[in-house]
């Protein structure tokens, strides 16, 4: 007898534990973007690393210019000038001034800076016509960050703003999770490359470019292997060489009912397990380990597939690389058209979400039939509408969650 489908959840946290976690190692900064950090980081030095100038003008003492105004300007001799970069500074005399670059070194001795738009910006000397108190147009040291303190906390989605930080402190590179090598290998023997002639009873290859694109998407770096044929020989000799250099095997197709499921054929009993989940579309699937590598076989079917993806796949790979949320972004909105669902499993329609704006719950409305081949109205949809499995109609203007796709 048939055994009962696995729940959603349940076949996600199966999924989710068979990738595990992936290993770090160390990149530089410029191949990055976009990893998860998987370790803190410790700022090696302070940032500022000096006190250093925030504007073109003066460095000067504070008293001696504390009486400038316009109807009383100050003059003072000009020592020397502090470009930025300039490595070493004399020190200000009392009565002097020195004239100094946005970013440079603040001579020791002075304690503000006059911009150089209160003064005639002279050369030898300069005339100040403001005051400046203490601290004026400066950047203290350690003000940003202090050396030895915790600046980046593992999980860390590493983006512009993190990997200019780890420059800054004068870090080259930085421990991440890599990258899982994922090889997706589609099987059917009716199937054939786009470009090409079809003859009745053939169909052009979809699943391959969609579901690398999905995956590349959450970060993994991906070969795809198409046109496997509906032969467990022959797939059992396409995949022997690969398997040494890959982190995760998807394939799609071949696991259903039907006389010639290749992949159920060729990896049942060889530590893949095939399974029904009370999802639609999406419903057989299978995973496991074939020789020491983890496998996840979706439906060939291309809406299965890549709902397959949404469901199982994309939140398993985020979580073995160290994100922090796995998720889509889930938000409610009421329905534009009443829907129906068969009810004994969740259901996931492709749909149009549209915000409201300055309301909480946008509008969502079906695009296409519950079709697993309707790829079309996939490819206009925003959004999948999750109705659950006790649910078998849904009148309009009804509220129902929705997970964001873009
Ligand atoms: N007797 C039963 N038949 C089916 C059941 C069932 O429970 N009992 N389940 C149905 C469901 S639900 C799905 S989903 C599919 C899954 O089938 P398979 O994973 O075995 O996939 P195939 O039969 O190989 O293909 C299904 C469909 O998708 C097309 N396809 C496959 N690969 C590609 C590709 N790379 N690019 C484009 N299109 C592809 C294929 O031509 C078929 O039309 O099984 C149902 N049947
Ligand atoms: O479960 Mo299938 O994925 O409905 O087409």
């Amino acid at each position: 007898m048939a055994s009962e489908p696995m729940s959603v959840s349940d076949y996600r946290t199966t999924v989710r534990t068979l990738l595990g976690a992936q290993p770090s190692s160390t990149r530089e900064l410029a191949h990055c973007r976009g990893l998860v950090l998987a370790e803190e980081v410790i700022a090696p030095v302070s940032l500022p690393p000096f006190d250093n100038s925030a504007m073109d003008g003066y460095a000067v003492r504070a008293v001696d210019v504390a009486d400038a105004n316009q109807d009383n300007p100050v003059e003072l001799p000009v020592t020397t000038d502090i470009p930025a970069g300039r490595t070493e500074v004399p020190p200000l005399l009392p009565g002097t001034a020195h004239r100094i670059m946005t970013g440079a070194p603040l001579p020791p001795g002075a304690d503000t800076v006059v911009q150089v738009e209160l003064t005639d910006g002279g050369i030898e000397r300069v005339r100040i016509d403001g005051s400046a108190p203490v601290g004026k147009h400066l950047r203290r040291t350690g003000e940003d960050v202090i050396a030895g303190s915790k600046i980046l906390e593992p999980g860390t989605v590493l983006g512009p703003a993190q990997l200019g930080l780890a420059a800054a402190v004068g870090l080259r590179d930085l421990p991440v999770h890599r990258p899982p090598r994922v090889l997706v290998l589609s099987t059917g023997s009716e199937l054939v490359a786009p470009g090409e002639p079809l003859l009745p009873g053939q169909i052009y290859e979809s699943n391959s470019v969609m579901l690398a694109s999905a995956l590349r998407e959450v970060g993994c770096e991906v070969r795809e292997l198409r046109f496997v044929p509906d032969d467990v020989s022959a797939f059992h000799a396409t995949l022997a060489p690969e398997l040494d250099s890959v982190d995760l095997l998807v394939t799609s197709g071949g696991v259903s009912a039907g006389a010639f499921e290749v992949v159920k054929d060729a990896l049942s009993g060889q530590g893949v397990e095939f399974t029904k989940v009370a999802v639609q579309p999406g419903g057989p699937q299978g995973c496991g380990r074939y020789q020491g590598v983890p496998v996840v076989t979706l439906p060939g079917n291309p809406v299965s597939a890549l709902v397959s993806v949404e469901l199982f796949l994309r939140p398993a790979v985020l979580g073995s690389l160290g994100h922090r949320s796995v998720h889509r972004r889930q938000v409610r909105a009421r329905l534009t058209s009443a829907l129906t669902s068969p009810g004994g499993k969740e259901q996931y329609r492709r749909g149009l979400y549209r915000p409201r704006l300055g309301e909480v719950s946008g509008e969502v409305g079906p695009s296409g039939g519950p079709g697993s081949h309707l790829l079309a109205s996939f490819a206009a949809a925003n959004c999948l509408i999750a109705i659950d499995k006790e649910t078998t109609e849904l009148a309009e203007g009804a509220e129902v969650d929705v997970l964001l796709l873009d």
